[in-house]
């Protein structure tokens, strides 16, 4: 029996801070997942100062959840908001596949950019999918929604911009790593007829970076821009959960078509959700509708269909803010099997690859990609 993610909080609670409270009473944890014996979270810290205090701390908390039943592996991230110290930025090489590696700097400064929100030059659209909180699968709707969106023909981006938990990669059975002729410039990957970028592609395995907001908004800028994407109708752009630096960089430095916001049945209603949709409606993002993933649960053996997180909240909980509802996707075994294997089941076919066939149809139809 694995521990659930509400013992994985009351561990995290019983961390004390050298300076008062603890990681769950400071409000420091984001993007809490606990994934078949794996549990991610990053601690947000105030500055670059409060980072380097909490190192202890971080270290505790791992060491305390691994004691934890069914616990394997316990991966936490600091971060850390304030001004960036006069340091270079990090000079990140990535290695495999044939071609040369690429040499980037990522993560500096943003170069300034005049008048707001640009268009990208080649890419008609940019959708950004987010959610409240982590897990509720905005990783496997977005990958499955781009492959499903190529199917229809639609020349489709992929942008993996969670950089806490990037999970692109693996989702979209992507192991090559991305090259770069001049060092300038990357050369995006293709899979299932997507072209795909991830920040996690650019790290090292297992690395542990205490990002900045202006590195990370210096590293989105360069994801955005120093990425061969070439002609796209859509780029879909995979944020971290939750309201953060990456959304509002997302939104000051790239114009947004909307935005799509993923949630089960249960989450909908509650804080974070609303805190996400809350967000977008401050940075002038149109919200194009809500999701409900992981909606109804269709017994493989005996066909009987349950509905373990409730079911119609999300449509509900559209209609009562006067958003679009986009439509429901059932929770399945094989969809998080094929996440895993990385064929996303929008690539295959049956009844998950058909409602994703639907999702993509109603947005090409009501030209959002
Ligand atoms: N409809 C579904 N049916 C079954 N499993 C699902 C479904 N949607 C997502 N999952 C599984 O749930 C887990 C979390 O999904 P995913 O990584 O897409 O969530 P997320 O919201 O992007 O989380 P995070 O932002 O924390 O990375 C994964 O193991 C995924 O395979």
């Amino acid at each position: 029996m694995t521990a659930t993610r509400e013992q994985v909080t009351e561990v995290l609670a019983r961390i004390a801070l050298p300076d008062g409270g603890d990681l769950i009473s400071r409000d420091l944890i984001r993007a809490l997942s606990v994934d078949g014996g794996v549990v991610r979270f990053v601690i947000e810290a105030a500055t670059p100062d409060q980072a380097r205090a909490l190192a202890p701390v971080q270290a505790a908390a791992e060491a305390a959840l691994k004691t934890l039943p069914g616990i394997t592996s316990v991966q936490a991230v600091m971060t850390a908001h304030g001004p960036a110290p006069k340091a270079p930025p990090q000079v990140i090489r990535s290695s495999g596949g044939a071609e040369p590696p690429p040499s980037l700097k990522i993560g500096g400064h943003p170069t300034p950019q005049p008048g707001g929100p640009q268009k990208l030059s080649g890419i008609d659209r940019i959708i950004a999918i987010g959610s409240g909180k982590g897990g509720v699968g905005k990783s496997t709707v977005s990958s499955n929604l781009a492959v499903a969106l190529a199917r229809q023909g639609r020349r489709v981006g992929l942008l993996d911009a969670d950089i806490y938990g990037p999970s692109q990669a693996r989702m979209m059975g992507v192991t090559k790593r991305p090259s770069s002729i001049d060092g300038k410039i990357i050369e995006p990957l293709q899979a299932h007829g997507v072209t795909m970028m991830s920040m996690g592609l650019l790290l090292k395995e297992g690395e542990a970076v205490v990002w900045r907001g202006p590195m990370l908004m210096g590293a989105l800028q360069q994801l955005l821009t120093q990425v061969a994407w070439g002609q796209l109708d859509v780029l879909l752009v995979d944020l971290p959960p939750g309201t953060g630096d990456v959304q509002l960089s997302l939104a000051q430095r790239a114009h947004l078509t909307g935005a799509i916001l993923v949630s089960t049945p249960q989450d909908v209603a509650l804080l974070d959700a609303m805190k996400a949709l809350d967000m977008f409606v401050k940075l002038k993002t149109p919200v194009l509708g809500l999701i409900e993933n992981m909606s109804s649960y269709i017994c493989p053996n005996c066909g009987h269909e349950a509905h373990i997180f409730g079911h119609g909240g999300v449509a509900a909980e559209a209609e009562r803010l006067g958003l679009p509802f986009l439509g429901e996707l059932p929770l399945a075994l094989e969809v998080r099997q094929s996440g895993d294997s990385g064929t996303p089941i929008a690539a295959g076919e049956g009844p998950h690859a058909e409602a994703y066939a639907r999702l993509a149809h109603r947005l090409i139809a009501g030209g959002m990609a």
